[in-house]
């Protein structure tokens, strides 16, 4: 069974009066492991693509299954449920939580992940923190980071919990080379040794060459799907 199954699955937007079309009628399937990139023009429905993948939206029609189940028919706490369990997201918003530092951003993500139970593992926290580059910012608080390492906390944020899927938005939007090509080493290596499944939206040509599958976007249809 793939990880992901999407069947002739629209999204039309509302604003006021008019419809906006987003998605035309999307099939995919992606398999766990799969490391994928959506490309295609500003506009095209890359992030309502993702959204939708990520559980954050339900399509207005078609069907979602994510590791076995019907998003459509899931109540708001099942959504949330499976986000947090299952789903790592990179947002280019970042969504960081102002008062906390580097690594108790990371850690608390960590510790919700577990049913917020146990205290975050702290061993793993410094360690993501440390593979993305930032192991001598850790009491940082986000604004006193710069964008690309506020990236890289949403990054290390997203990995930590070793989530099944991880979902990126333009991931490398602000880092420069050096440290685009670590973070995609860093996620290469989970995608092999974990199995972890990856999709990114991006215009990085870098990301592309990391990728196995490439899906390109146009105009609310996936106009190109190739595997290599
Ligand atoms: N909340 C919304 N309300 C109305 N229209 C929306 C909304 N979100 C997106 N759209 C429209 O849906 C279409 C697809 O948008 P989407 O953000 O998915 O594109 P994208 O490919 O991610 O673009 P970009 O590369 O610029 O981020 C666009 O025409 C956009 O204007």
């Amino acid at each position: 069974m793939p990880l992901i199954n999407l069947k002739n699955v629209k999204k039309i937007y509302q604003q006021g009066e008019i419809e906006v079309p987003a998605l035309r009628g999307i099939d995919l399937e992606i398999e766990a492991a799969e490391f994928s990139t959506v490309f295609g023009p500003s506009g095209s429905g890359k992030t309502t693509l993702l959204n939708l993948i990520g559980a954050l939206d339900k399509p207005t029609t078609g069907q979602i299954k994510i590791n076995g189940s019907t998003i459509n028919e899931m109540d708001k706490n099942g959504l949330a449920t499976l986000r947090r369990n299952h789903i790592g997201f990179i947002f280019q918003s970042y969504n960081l939580i102002p008062v906390l530092s580097a690594y108790e951003n990371v850690e608390f993500a960590l510790r919700i992940s577990k049913g917020g139970k146990d205290q975050g593992d702290s061993e793993k926290v410094e360690s993501i923190l440390d593979k993305v580059g930032l192991g001598d910012m850790l009491t940082r608080k986000p604004n006193e980071l710069s964008g690309g390492q506020k990236q890289r906390v949403a990054i290390a944020r997203a990995l930590v919990k070793e989530p099944k899927l991880v979902l990126a938005d333009e991931p490398t939007a602000n880092l420069d080379s050096k440290t685009s090509q670590e973070v995609l080493d860093l996620m290469l290596k989970m995608n092999q040794e974990l199995d972890t499944t990856f999709i990114f939206s991006t215009h990085d040509p870098l990301v592309m060459e990391y990728a196995d599958r490439l899906l390109e976007i146009k105009d609310g249809n996936i106009s190109k799907d190739e595997r290599r």
